[in-house]
């Protein structure tokens, strides 16, 4: 089955040729092929780049259209779920030949973050591609690119004649890169939602630039934090006692104590990666009106991504402690707070896992698993006992979410597809689950 799924459109004689040898090493590979013959695929990424959904003001009604059209093309139901008003899911659906079974779900969020168009080589809604291949685009990796290769990896299996036991079904989320709250939040608890009857879901993961691929099996919680300050008033010229401003100092000085630890106990042990560790930065201050004026209170706040492992109470009291040891009028509020954090399993007891990485193993990718630095839509499948895996199939790739020049090259995309066209056989065929026989 996976010989016969596997053709490449580059033909170079083998998988591993179609990927640049480096971001930025020239190779015949790459020689860009004039417009006329490019894969249709790139041509739909690049479509679907140009749909300008971007924070804080995307055009969802365009991705909407667009991804309407697909189901049409596809021949695949489409229904939309208004979780908030303007806020729709998006679900595409191909049903499976055993609906006893649990779903697969595979979720892409529509929106991207913001540009600094100043700093951009191209414009970052006309997914450039220059010579070698690369495209340039917001949302190149984050993650309008996932998108695209699951409706294609299922576009080729069901020309193919495929059918699988499972039902595959494509949620297409908004408002997820400012937190999901008007989008996955919501949709897991719709009436809509238990009816997919997920069992198990993919979602995004991130780049990685050496041979093997990434893949989140967990998410660090994200704790947003504003610490404010009160204390006596008075001339900037005086020796004023119990400030707000010293106060302050105390806790950023103990906060970033905290921090300094973390980043040590990450340095210092090899085994550790970015996500197994409690990251916390200082992203704002606030207070102040004049020079001259010692300022009744002040603020500084904190983007803190607990990992898993951590006893939340005990942090929540930690907290406590280092705005009480600052002295009194120091208090803390949350901008965001998660506390649901899951485990997806990663060994062969998750049958998921096992056809996953089973499939990663034929094909001869070498995968890292990891727990997610940041926070995505995986968090409230996994919060409502839905094991998901967050895997962007990109190596050899820098990782360059959010930033400037955000580019994907398309052999790598396209390699993507290939993988997603091997993982949806295997994950939409795994026998009956205990829970499901
Ligand atoms: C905590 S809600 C914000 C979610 C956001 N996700 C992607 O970047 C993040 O900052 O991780
Ligand atoms: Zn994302
Ligand atoms: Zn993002």
């Amino acid at each position: 089955m996976i010989g016969a799924l596997c053709g490449c459109w580059f033909r170079l004689g083998g998988a591993r040729q179609l990927f640049p040898l480096s971001p930025l090493t020239k190779h015949s590979a790459m020689t860009s092929k004039g417009p006329e013959e490019e894969h249709p695929s790139v041509t739909l990424f690049r479509q679907y780049l140009r749909i300008r959904t971007v924070q804080p003001k995307p055009d969802y009604g365009a991705a909407v259209a667009f991804l309407e059209e697909r189901a049409r093309q596809l021949g695949l139901s489409c229904q939309k779920v208004e979780v908030a008003p303007g806020y729709v899911v998006t679900v595409l659906t191909w049903p499976g030949t055993n609906p006893t079974l649990s779903s697969i779900l595979l979720n892409s969020h529509t929106d991207v973050v913001p540009v600094f168009k100043e700093y951009w080589s191209h414009d970052p809604f006309e997914a450039f591609k220059d010579s070698e291949g690369y495209i340039y685009a917001r949302g190149a990796q984050d993650m309008k690119c996932i998108s695209i290769q699951y409706l294609e990896a299922v576009r080729r299996l069901k020309v193919e004649g495929h059918q699988f036991p499972r039902t595959i079904h494509m949620t297409f989320v908004p408002d997820e890169e400012v937190g999901g709250h008007q989008g996955m939040e919501l949709f897991v608890q719709r009436p809509e939602f238990q009816v997919l009857r997920a069992g198990f879901a993919l979602d995004e993961g991130l780049a990685n630039p050496t041979d093997a691929f990434t893949v989140f099996y967990s998410e660090r919680s994200p704790w947003w934090v504003r610490i404010t300050s009160t204390g006596r008033p008075g001339h900037g010229s005086r020796f004023i006692e119990d400030t707000a401003a010293e106060k302050l100092h105390k806790v950023v000085s103990s906060i970033l104590a905290f921090r300094e630890k973390e980043w040590q106990r990450l340095q210092s042990n090899p085994h550790l990666k970015e996500g197994a560790v409690t990251s916390v930065n200082l992203t704002k201050l606030e207070g102040g009106v004049a020079y001259n004026v010692v300022p009744a209170t002040m603020s500084a706040s904190f983007d803190f991504r607990v990992a898993p492992d951590v006893d939340l109470k005990a942090f929540e009291e930690q907290l406590q402690s280092w705005c009480q040891a600052a002295g009194e009028g120091v208090t803390f509020e949350f901008g965001q707070k998660w506390t649901q954090p899951q485990v997806t399993p990663t060994d062969d007891s998750n049958p998921w896992w096992a056809a996953f990485s089973g499939v990663c193993k034929d094909l001869n990718l070498t995968l890292e698993p990891e727990i997610c630095p940041a926070a995505t839509d995986s968090r409230y499948l996994r919060a409502v006992g839905v094991p998901a895996l967050g895997f962007s199939p990109m190596n050899r790739t820098p990782v360059l979410l959010h930033d400037h020049d955000e580019r994907l090259h398309e052999a790598v995309f396209l390699r993507g597809v290939d993988i997603y066209t091997h993982l949806l056989p295997a994950l939409a065929s795994v026998p009956a689950l205990p829970s499901e026989s």
